[in-house]
């Protein structure tokens, strides 16, 4: 179970990118986590990646405290960005990840690459690859490792239509053993495959459960709903509403 503790962060420019944020994520389930722009999404991961020291709170997975060896073991990333080694081909990457984490053979792996029909394509250079393709070279890797929790950051982005099913189908089939921690600005697929939603604005906590306890505690018909209560004021709902109802009027 990951448990993140009272997690705060401030920036050097005094920004508190995220207030007091606890939860925790156990095994079998999806933890989806959204909110607007700069509400502290990535800060969040990041802190719980260690890739950036938290001011306060603290960040456990299982007894393993993230800067252990075997927090990284287990707990495994898909980036939105799409860093990669241009100049090495599919194979050659998956092949240098593996070795990092001590796997010599996975049997994850041949499956995952019939699975995004990617096998005419792992020995091209990852240059030449279009953007799904290296999304889906990204999702292939980090779901080959022996990670039981993988944190992904908008993992569909991108993606054609076949492999969002696909992908939907493995972090649902991931869960039977593992969990998911899945960050995304698109909020059907959240409401779709999270069992439980964390919606953050300015950095706190504004909504917390799953999606049929925020649409009943809200009285919405959908999450899109629910974040328009949660971070938006009257006014600014308002506001856009003027704005779209005359966008086509010249007045
Ligand atoms: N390295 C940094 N130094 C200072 N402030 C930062 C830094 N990174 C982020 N921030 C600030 O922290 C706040 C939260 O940013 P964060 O990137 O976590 O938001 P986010 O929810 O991931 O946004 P987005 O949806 O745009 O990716 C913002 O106000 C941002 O300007």
């Amino acid at each position: 179970m990951l448990c993140v503790n009272n997690l705060t962060k401030t920036y050097n420019n005094k920004i508190v990118a995220i207030k007091n944020l606890s939860f925790s994520l156990s095994k079998n389930k999806i933890l989806g986590l959204v909110g607007p722009n700069g509400s502290g999404k990535t800060t969040t991961i990041n802190s719980i990646l260690g890739t950036i020291k938290c001011s306060s709170g603290s960040i456990l997975y299982e007894d393993y405290k993230n800067d252990s060896l075997e927090f990284k073991k287990k707990v495994g990333y898909i980036p939105d960005d799409l860093i990669l080694p241009e100049s090495l081909t599919g194979r050659e990457y998956i092949k240098f990840v593996l070795s990092i984490y001590s796997i010599k053979k996975s049997d994850k792996l041949e499956k995952l690459i019939r699975l995004y029909n990617m096998q005419d394509f792992l020995d091209i250079l990852i240059k030449e690859y279009s953007h799904g393709m290296k999304k889906k070279i990204q999702i292939i890797t980090a779901f080959s490792l022996d990670s039981e929790l993988i944190i992904v950051d908008e993992p569909f982005r991108g993606l054609d239509v076949e492999s969002m099913i696909i992908t939907k189908q493995l972090f649902r089939g991931f869960t039977e053993s593992g969990s998911i921690l899945l960050c995304s600005h698109d909020l059907h697929l959240i409401e779709e495959l999270s069992d439980e939603v964390i919606m953050l604005y300015k950095g706190d906590t504004v909504a917390k459960g799953s999606s049929d306890f925020l649409k009943d505690k809200f009285k919405c018909d959908d999450l899109e709903q629910v974040f328009m209560n949660v971070s938006m004021g009257e006014e600014r709902k308002n506001e856009i509403g003027e704005i779209i109802s005359n966008f086509n009027n010249n007045a």
